[in-house]
């Protein structure tokens, strides 16, 4: 590594501010670990995620990579293994059981795929959407759920019960149950993995009202490489660590949509399989600070 480029780059500059200290969800080389008999699986392996107020975020992955892991911690479920997770003022790390009740019960909002795991069959939406709710007073209820049904495209379903309705009605009903409380943060685990396309983006439409009307930061998890173009982050995991993103952003009127591979805080990059294919990169490589890049070469090369 050249030191003069170092130099003229200004190396010492001040110490980075805490990781993600003004971030809403903070996850700091997450792990977590779960033994089922004498055999130990690792579904989070220093996962880092920083999500800020406001924003929607696809996470994506192949089927096992800890999405739901992920999501479960998230909504104060489950418990890491080890790290940081903190989601507005709350360490879940350092939450009692009285504390995950109302962590769960006011900061978050969740919707399952399965729509029947939702909602309860024998109540009509404006009742599943009302129930939950403890901050508004009860005369207010009935009235507050049609609002939220309205919001999210099924104010005419109000008095429909889940079996009276398709799987998009009953999701977006789900979507303003979990709204019921007015969460800061809505996490979804898969919300159109039973529907077929055109329902689905019905369902993404609804979770992005939410984002954008609303005011809560969204976390969807998918199967849908598709989803990229809906949401302005795209956050891909691998092994149970985020591997990359795709930033979606405006030019003129256009989208456009880039790649980014994700840095972990102690500087390691993964290098995709199809770049260390092409160039033969294997164990060890060459590093060297260009000014405005760094560069990676196969070890023996001429630089
Ligand atoms: N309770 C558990 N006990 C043991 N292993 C588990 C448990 N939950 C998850 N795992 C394992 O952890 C890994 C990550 O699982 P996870 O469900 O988070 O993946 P995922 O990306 O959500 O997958 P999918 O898209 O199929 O839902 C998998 O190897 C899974 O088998």
């Amino acid at each position: 590594m050249s030191e003069s480029t170092l130099e003229a780059l200004g190396g010492g500059a001040a110490p980075p501010a805490q990781f993600g200290h003004d971030a809403l969800v903070v996850c700091d080389n997450l792990v977590r670990i779960f033994q089922s008999g004498s055999v130990e699986v690792q579904a989070l392996q220093g996962l880092d995620l920083l999500v800020d107020e406001g924003e929607m975020v696809a996470v994506v992955g192949a089927s096992g990579s800890g999405k739901s892991t992920l999501l479960a911690v998230l909504s104060g479920m489950d418990a890491p293994t080890a790290g940081k997770v903190r989601v507005g003022r709350w360490d879940l790390m350092a939450m009692h059981a009285s504390d995950r009740v109302a962590y769960r019960r006011t900061m978050v909002g969740f919707v399952w795929q399965q729509t029947s795991r939702n909602l309860l069959p024998y109540l009509t939406s404006r009742q599943n959407v009302a129930l939950p709710m403890t901050g508004t007073p009860r005369r207010q209820r009935a009235a507050r759920a049609g609002d939220l049904l309205d919001l999210v495209g099924v104010g005419h379903l109000a008095d429909r019960q889940p079996h009276e309705m398709s799987g998009g009605e009953q999701q977006r009903v789900a979507i303003a149950t979990a709204l019921a409380n007015e969460p800061q943060l809505l996490l979804a685990d898969e919300p159109t993995g039973e529907l077929d396309t055109t329902t689905a983006q019905e369902v993404f439409d609804a979770l992005r009202t939410a984002n954008r009307e609303a005011g809560t930061t969204v976390v969807v998890v998918t199967h849908d490489q598709a989803v990229s173009g809906q949401v302005e982050r795209t956050v891909a995991i691998r092994d149970g660590r985020t591997s990359s993103e795709v930033l979606r952003r405006h030019t003129g009127g256009d989208a456009t949509h880039e790649e980014y591979a994700v840095m972990d805080r102690a500087g390691r990059v993964q290098v995709p399989k199809e770049y260390r294919d092409a160039l033969a990169l294997t164990r060890r490589v060459r590093l060297a600070l260009e000014g405005d890049h760094v560069s990676v070469r196969p070890d023996g090369s001429a630089r």
